[in-house]
């Protein structure tokens, strides 16, 4: 582990920030906030532009090349004369006037980032370059979201921001922890060089509504399986452990650090720590699937029914995984089961946040614990699954 005084966080430049335009100087623009979302038709994304949109003073300017992100997230805001949406890819220069960025764009899911190594980086490389030119020129303060995946599979429990990491630099994930370790030197270089105003998140596993349904990340995976009656697919050992923290909670942790002080790097993720083999027992307690009577069906004419004091109640059959045939009654296991399945390289072993320094400078800490988080993405995966709640 590196010392502190070699980490680069929290080390300032004598450099003074760049100035903005005269105009920021007038009593109208003092109080407002020109604020851009790069990447904010994301997830995560998409949950800051509704927090920044609650404050009347706030302009927001979302740009997203809708890589994995979608309109769909943003359709409450559309219209609205304080927001604007710009399709656009942070690979290619972009002129506007603005007093702070939120560097979001990036695809986040492992199965996303894999698809297109080359153009991850490119994201995060020439993406990031573009957008601290940006702060350049109009003086903006900007806070890049970067990620755990720094500190690679690490080999110190759990992390501070002053542990170096333990990245494969040649792996099938370089191009995105790679690509943000680089993302991140890019802005103590700019803030050294440029005296350009930086903040930095080093943001853990987060979860909410509006993930993907076909996100590939676990608790997405876990939720939308077991609406779906479908096994919860635990990748092999089932052992490795991550830290779940909830979009709220992790919106907050963002506005606090770029309202703040301090550059960072700061951690932002909820140490509560999971085996994948916890969190789909987890999963499968919270959306009541570990439990249960059996469901005994009876044969009705071609098909199977539940027999009920009115008479033959016709069930349609969907999930053959749960069943089984025993002495002409067929019997559904109400228990979703968990299968265990390959994994991909390079997976991080464990993480878990040290998060003192967002505890005290930030006065930040997450407030949903994980049972409390997951229930309220049943809703929204419900309603995008179109899968009905059971009576
Ligand atoms: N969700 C997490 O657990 C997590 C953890 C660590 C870091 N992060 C970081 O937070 C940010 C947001 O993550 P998320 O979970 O919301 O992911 P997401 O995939 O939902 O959002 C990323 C957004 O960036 C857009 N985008 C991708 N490439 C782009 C490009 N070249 N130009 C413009 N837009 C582009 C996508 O279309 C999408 O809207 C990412 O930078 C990610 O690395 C997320
Ligand atoms: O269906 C699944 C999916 C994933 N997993 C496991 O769950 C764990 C978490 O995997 P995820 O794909 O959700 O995410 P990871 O923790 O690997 O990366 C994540 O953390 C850091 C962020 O920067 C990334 O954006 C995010 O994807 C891994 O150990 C993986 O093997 C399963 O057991 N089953």
């Amino acid at each position: 582990m590196a010392n502190n005084s070699s980490n680069g966080g929290e080390k300032t430049t004598t450099k003074p920030p760049p100035q903005p335009s005269p105009l920021r100087n007038s009593k109208f623009f003092q109080s407002n906030m020109r604020i851009l979302v790069t990447g904010g038709a994301g997830f995560i994304g998409s949950h800051l532009v509704d927090k920044l949109m609650e404050n009347k003073k706030n302009e927001v300017i979302v740009v997203d090349n809708f890589f994995t992100g979608s309109k769909d997230n943003l359709r409450k805001w559309i219209g609205h004369p304080r927001f604007e949406l710009i399709r656009h890819d942070v690979t290619e220069p972009l002129l506007v006037e603005v007093d702070q960025i939120y560097h979001l764009a990036c695809p986040a899911s492992p199965i996303f980032y894999k698809y297109n190594p080359v153009k991850t980086i490119k994201t995060n490389v020439i993406g990031t370059l573009n957008m601290l030119g940006l702060a350049k020129r109009v003086g903006a303060r900007i806070l890049l979201t970067s990620t755990s995946e720094v500190y690679g599979d690490p080999l110190v429990h759990p992390q501070p921001e002053s542990y170096w990491g333990n990245v494969n630099p040649i792996g099938v994930r370089s191009c995105y922890d790679e690509g943000k370790r680089v993302a991140e030197t890019l802005m103590f270089d700019y803030h050294r060089q440029h005296g350009i105003e930086i903040r930095i998140a080093r943001i853990f596993n987060t979860y909410g509504p509006r993930m993907n349904i076909d996100d590939g990340r676990v608790v997405s995976n876990f939720i939308a399986q077991a609406l779906r009656d479908e096994p919860l697919t635990v990748q092999l050992p089932g052992t490795q452990t991550r830290s779940f923290c909830y979009v709220s909670d992790m919106v907050d942790g963002l506005i606090r650090l770029m309202g703040g002080e301090h550059s960072g790097p700061i951690n932002i993720g909820n140490p509560g720590e999971f085996t994948m083999l916890e969190l789909a027992e987890t999963v499968k307690e919270e959306f009541g699937l570990a439990s249960g009577k059996q469901d005994q069906l009876h044969r009705w004419g071609w098909g199977w029914g539940h027999l009920t004091k009115y008479g033959m109640h016709k069930i349609v059959i969907k999930h053959e995984s749960r069943m089984k045939l025993a002495g002409g009654i067929l019997l559904i296991n109400p228990e979703v089961e968990i299968k265990k399945v390959e994994n991909t390289p390079d997976d991080p072993r464990q993480r878990k946040p040290d998060i003192t320094k967002a505890k005290e400078l930030l006065g930040w800490e997450p407030k949903l614990k994980l049972r409390e988080g997951l229930p309220l993405m049943e809703e929204d995966f419900r309603l995008r699954l179109g899968v009905a709640k059971k009576k």
